[in-house]
């Protein structure tokens, strides 16, 4: 098999470079074809056989070369296979081919930029080089499908969506990644078209396919040409489908007749694909097939015992296998044509009716084949038959002229007038069996030397025909086609090189601006949550500072501008407590005022830590309301005796009035605050009640005294005092400022610190999702990066086998095979 069904095997053994060069030896070393295990095989034969056979000698040289030259291509197919399956590689996993000149209406096709013109003179430039240039830069006209798609020749996409629309319309509804799954189909069908070519060239048989008019005496020319009677003769139209006749060899030694249902899927060594016919039965199959139509083709293993100078099918140089056609007429004319037209055919031998000339489904045949092959050989049977025979000559060669005028031109290689009766050919009786009964042997002439002569004429002609058109129909489409696909693939490849590097420049561009980006936002961070923690620690403070001094000066204040109601002694317990409460309201109400500051002070906080975000998405809106809902530290005093009496009194009043004012006062106080006989009722009992009488009087008298003074001495003013200070004494016991202080500066610190959380929140989202486009653009900067050197690479690689491709197979010699049909 063929090395392109495993390439990578190749490509383990030699990269493409390797393989090149490689093929570049190959030209420069005579091939020696004993060393190759085919020539080896074909020329095992004793060299004296050829001395005297020119021809045969002129078919060794004819078959160095074309193995030679056929290495030489099957080397190129191979690396472009490879080539091929590292683009499709490419473009199934890691980039999109764009197919050349999608959506570009200029015909200059702006922004392709070459970079083949960077070499330093385009003078300079490779031959493929410029040729992929040209092609690349040639005007292309956008309106039809036909020449829009004419950049690509091999592989181009069949774009053509109803007789309307344009190729450039179609492209337009295409997707990028739906361009590059056409190109992937493409891509496949060329890989095996490559396989195919290759297999073909490796194939070292030849096809002659035998056709003609019915009776023209086709049968009875091959077996001539064989010296042995394979194919069945008869006067009556016989052969009804292609027969196919192949050296023994071909079958492993063994002489077999396989008997064909479906061709395609015929394989020699899998008897379930054919039926084997008996060598007696082939002439009932033949005939019967007709109107059965059971088999579509024969195929007829025979041993030709001629020794490899005189036999044509294992003639030491190349298998010819020789195909027997049903005659020609209105029904087999197309099949036939068909046939005729595959690639397999090398040579088309045309056999006609000396006696009936060229009939009008031979003409037809001819001149269509002629297109097809160019020269046709032509054996001009039944001559014997032919009285004025220079007359006939003539006039058939005028046909000819007519419809195939390059066949024509060289008629002394390619026309042929002969007598296959004339040739006597070996007669099998276990192979033809029964059918030896029906084979004409009435027209064999074995003195008809001159019949011979010119048969033997005919032999060496179709021999060294058959040989160079073997080169020719084996090699040359291999090449042509070569030749464009390589063509192709640098256009291809050039085109998305372009394409490649101006997105590296466009993704070196966006990574260079998203590091500029990702490091700018990186900074924002860091100085954004210092000037927030900053801004925190500051107004923290300040609302602390604000806070202490204010209930400070409260508390130190407090009584001070208090004015309660005094209603007279009586009601001095209630005047007491509403001084309290009016104290404590004053306190009370630096507390709301330092929580509104603190309020304020944590708004202007927070719009500033907004605002260091205000660029990184949506702001948090935070709600300042419930801010100080619930109340601070409760304050309890209670109004007591104590809070009544002054110990420290103004320095104008002496002790001795102090005490007697006091002790009024509290016998006083009792008497409001208590029941006054109940009182005395319980002193009573305690000191005894002559003690008591002996007592009361001067209590009396003290209390009356203390009543007076304290009347006197404005007993409002010294309860006011000592509540003020019993306020303030219990405050600064319950540490009443701190508390307070750092409650309210708590607040507003878990507010701020919420809102700096958000924005470092913020900062973080916002670095990781430039991180992200960072990466991104990272990707795919070094996807284009290396795209484009992929691309570089192969086309390097591909410029290689076009330059190989040039050098050894673009030379006038090989044009000569279509110059030159058979003289050497
Ligand atoms: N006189 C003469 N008769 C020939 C010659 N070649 C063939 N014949 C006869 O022509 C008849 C038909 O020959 P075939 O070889 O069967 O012809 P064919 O073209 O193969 O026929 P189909 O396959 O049926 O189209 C036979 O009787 C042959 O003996 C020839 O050169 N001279």
């Amino acid at each position: 098999m063929s090395s392109l069904t495993s390439p990578s095997k190749n490509q383990q053994k030699l990269s493409t470079s390797e393989n090149v060069s490689s093929i570049r030896d190959i030209t420069h070393i005579r091939v020696d074809n004993s060393s190759t295990p085919s020539s080896s095989q074909k020329f095992s034969l004793p060299p004296t056989e050829y001395k005297n056979s020119n021809v045969h000698n002129a078919m060794l040289k004819c078959n160095q070369d074309y193995v030679q030259k056929s290495k030489i291509l099957m080397s190129l197919l191979v690396d472009t296979s490879s080539i091929l399956k590292l683009v499709r590689e490419t473009n199934k996993q890691r980039w999109d081919l764009h197919y050349p000149f999608v959506g570009i209406k200029s015909t200059q096709t702006p922004g392709l930029k070459s970079s083949l013109y960077n070499d330093r003179n385009h003078r300079l430039m490779s031959k493929y080089k410029q040729k992929v240039n040209d092609r690349l830069h040639t005007p292309t006209d956008m309106s039809s499908s036909q020449e829009f798609n004419s950049k690509l020749n091999v592989l181009k996409l069949d774009l053509k969506r109803g007789d309307t629309s344009s190729a450039e319309t179609v492209f337009e509804d295409l997707d990028k990644s739906a361009i590059a799954t056409l190109l992937d189909g493409r891509l496949v069908q060329t890989e095996k078209r490559c396989e195919s070519l290759h297999a073909r060239i490796s194939d070292t048989s030849s096809k002659v396919l035998v056709a003609g008019d019915v009776n023209a005496g086709k049968s009875t020319f091959v077996n001539a040409l064989l010296r042995k009677e394979v194919m069945p003769v008869d006067q009556q139209p016989c052969t009804t489908l292609f027969c196919e006749v192949l050296d023994v060899q071909e079958n492993g030694g063994i002489e077999e007749i396989h008997a064909i249902k479906d061709i395609t899927s015929y394989k020699r060594t899998d008897v379930s694909t054919y039926i084997v016919i008996e060598w007696k039965d082939l002439y009932d199959t033949i005939v019967n097939n007709e109107e059965s139509g059971e088999y579509t083709q024969l195929k007829i293993y025979t041993k030709d015992r001629r020794n490899a100078q005189e036999s044509l099918l294992h003639n030491g140089v190349v298998d010819i296998a020789l195909i027997d056609c049903p005659g020609l007429n209105r029904d087999t004319l197309k099949t036939t044509a068909l046939f005729a037209r595959q690639e397999e055919i090398d040579v088309i031998i045309f056999v006609v009716s000396a006696e009936n000339h060229f009939t009008l489904s031979a003409k037809e045949f001819l001149s269509n084949a002629s297109k097809e092959k160019a020269y046709l050989f032509i054996v001009v049977n039944r001559f014997d038959n032919i009285r004025h025979k220079e007359k006939c000559r003539r006039a058939i060669l005028e046909q000819i002229k007519e419809v195939s005028p390059r066949t024509h031109e060289y008629a002394k290689d390619l026309v042929h007038f002969v007598t296959s009766t004339s040739i006597k050919i070996e007669k099998d009786d276990d192979n033809v069996g029964n059918m030896s009964h029906k084979f004409n042997t009435a027209d064999q002439n074995d003195n008809d030397t001159k019949s011979i002569e010119e048969f033997s004429k005919l032999e060496e002609s179709l021999r060294t025909f058959v040989l160079k058109k073997r080169s020719k129909s084996k090699l040359a489409p291999a090449q042509h086609y070569l030749d464009n696909l390589v063509t192709d693939i640098g256009v291809l490849i050039e085109f998305n090189r372009n394409i490649a590097q101006q997105e590296n420049d466009k993704a070196n561009m966006k990574l260079k601006e998203a590091e500029r980006a990702y490091n700018k936002l990186v900074s924002d961070q860091k100085s954004s949550v210092a000037t927030a923690e900053k801004a925190e620690t500051r107004v923290c403070e300040e609302i602390q500072t604000f806070t202490r001094n204010s209930l400070e000066k409260a508390i130190e204040n407090v009584g001070k501008n208090v004015s309660c109601e005094f209603n007279g002694l009586l009601y001095i317990w209630g005047y007491a407590n509403d001084l309290r409460d009016s104290m404590l309201d004053d306190i009370q109400k630096e507390v709301v005022a330092s929580e509104e500051n603190a309020k304020n002070k944590t708004a202007q906080c927070i719009k500033l830590i907004q605002d260091l975000g205000k660029d990184l998405g949506e702001v948090k809106q935070v709600n300042l309301d419930r801010m100080y809902t619930k109340p601070g530290m409760s304050i309890s005093i209670d109004i007591e005796i104590s809070d009544f009496i002054e110990f420290d009194l103004n320095e104008k009043f002496s002790e001795g009035l102090g005490f007697a004012g006091l002790a009024g006062g509290a016998v006083m106080c009792a008497a409001t605050r208590l029941d006054a006989l109940s009182c005395l009722w319980k002193l009573t009992g305690f000191v005894g009640f002559n003690n008591m009488r002996r007592l009361a009087l001067p209590l009396v008298g003290l209390a009356g005294f203390g009543i007076v003074t304290y009347i006197l001495f404005d007993a409002k003013h010294v309860i006011s005092r000592k509540v003020a200070r019993k306020i303030r004494g219990h405050l600064k016991r319950s540490d009443y400022v701190n508390i307070e202080t750092n409650r309210i500066v708590r607040q507003g610190r878990k507010k701020i610190r919420k809102v700096s959380d958000n924005l470092r929140d913020q900062f973080r989202k916002a670095v990781e999702e430039e991180e992200t486009k960072q990466v991104a653009q990272r990707i795919s900067y070094k996807k284009s990066e290396e795209a484009v050197k992929f691309f570089e690479k192969i086309f390097s690689q591909t410029e290689q086998v076009a330059e190989c491709l040039e050098d050894f197979l673009g030379n006038n010699e090989w044009e000569d095979y279509e110059e030159i049909p058979v003289s050497n």
